[in-house]
């Protein structure tokens, strides 16, 4: 254990808005702490903060030091108020050769500062494959070998039908003869096993590796499957929600798929920007209202993925008009043409426009989504799916056979 601590403590206890902005300020050092131009809070699997103690497990890539890591991220995060870090590290073995693909057994955590010649990669006999070719920035990110395209969909803003346009999207490209998986990263709020009606199903384990559950077909795995059975809204801070994200990605044994449609938390705060950076996305959909603050969310969305070179295949504005089912008098609740407005602007395409439609919603609650149920919408949802067609070869990225999963 490695003690950062030189001066007396604080005994007065901490109010939760100092808790807070320790909090976020021990955040924004993980997530600006690099290895190899890769950020720290994606190697993060666990973290948890005690007071002035900080507990981190890591899945650290081949031949970084530990110590090292361990030393620079003390003195980084004294001013933060952490004084000592425990570290429980994990290595990869080194690469030998073509070997066998599948994982070796899990060597025991070590906690780095207490086994420091045992945490180093070189010595760690027993240790795990690499999960990662860290990669930096997209253009040097290979394909998954067994995915053809990643799609991420994405709002700026939190309620706007993400979720629900995520699956229906995703069916409609399995109704098109694509093979199709979903993976639930909302954190804030996994919803696809509620949507397509198998929240009781959990997924396997395989070697260490998980085993999506078939929904309708769909290959599906949520970070809800990471949590305790309840449906509490996760509160995970930003390096360990990456962590576990890039772990659900990694250590997953995905089928062959066509499409991943990937359903991201919404926003674009540092837990987006990481997995865009991580995980090699052919393009992104940006759901949005035609509300004026969804959409100043949704451009910031279009400029996030502008940024770290992500092409934007289009905007979905969902909820655009609403017809009385009552009088059939129909009316644009949210405003109208800003889907349209940010498309023009941004010189990407308008994939489609849902309506404001209570069958939308009654059909996701009961686990079966419209284009499951083939009603009125599904077209809608089948004609977005062709819109994204059109354009995805032109995006597709290089596929590497020699990335390990
Ligand atoms: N076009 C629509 N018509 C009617 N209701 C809709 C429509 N789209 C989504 N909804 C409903 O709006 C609510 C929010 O939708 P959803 O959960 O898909 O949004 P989200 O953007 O994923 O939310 P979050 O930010 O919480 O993840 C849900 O109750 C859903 O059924």
């Amino acid at each position: 254990m490695f003690n950062f601590m030189k001066k007396k403590t604080n005994s007065e206890p901490e109010t939760p808005q100092q808790k807070a902005e320790r909090d976020s300020a021990v955040d924004k050092v993980l997530l600006g702490y690099e290895i190899g131009m890769v950020s720290i809070a994606t190697m993060v699997t666990g973290l948890e903060r005690k007071g002035d103690q900080l507990t981190l497990d890591l899945r650290l890539p081949q031949n970084s030091r530990p110590e090292s890591i361990q030393q620079e991220l003390g003195q980084l995060l004294q001013p933060h108020g952490i004084k000592t870090i425990h570290m429980n590290v994990r290595l990869p073995a080194p690469e030998k050769g073509a070997g066998s693909t599948l994982p070796k057994p899990m060597p025991k955590t070590t906690n780095a500062m207490d086994n420091q010649s045992q945490s180093s990669a070189t010595n760690n006999a027993n240790a795990e494959p690499p999960i990662t070719k860290s990669a930096p920035t997209q253009a040097s990110l290979a394909a998954h070998p067994r995915i053809r395209h990643i799609i991420v969909v994405a709002s700026g803003k939190g309620g706007v039908g993400k979720s629900t346009t995520t699956v229906n999207i995703a069916l409609a490209l399995q109704k098109l003869g694509n093979r199709v998986g979903v993976l639930d990263a909302d954190i804030y709020g996994p919803s696809m096993p509620t949507m397509l009606g198998v929240d009781s199903v959990k997924p396997e384990l395989e070697n260490e590796q998980f085993v999506p559950v078939n929904a309708h077909g769909l290959a599906m795995l949520s970070i809800g499957s990471l949590l305790d059975g309840d449906n509490t809204p996760v509160a995970w801070r930003g390096p360990k929600a990456t962590g576990a994200l890039m772990q659900l990605y990694n250590q997953t044994n995905w089928p062959q798929l066509d499409y991943l449609v990937i359903d991201m938390p919404p926003g674009t705060g540092d837990i987006q920007l990481t997995l865009a950076q991580r995980i090699p996305v052919t393009g992104a959909v940006i759901v949005t209202t035609p509300q004026h603050v969804a959409l100043l969310d949704a451009q910031k969305g279009i400029e996030m993925f502008n940024k770290t070179n992500i092409p934007v295949l289009g905007v979905v504005e969902n909820m655009a008009l609403h017809t009385c089912s009552n009088c059939n008098h129909t009316e644009a609740i949210f405003g109208t043409g800003g889907g349209e407005r940010i498309a023009e602007q941004y010189q990407v395409p308008l994939l489609g426009q849902l309506p404001l439609a209570s069958s939308i919603r009654a059909q996701v609650d009961k686990g079966e989504p419209s284009v499951l149920a083939d009603d009125e919408f599904a077209s809608y949802y089948v004609n977005i799916a062709k819109n994204i067609e059109t354009n995805i070869d032109k995006f597709a990225k290089p596929v590497d056979d020699k990335r390990i999963f």
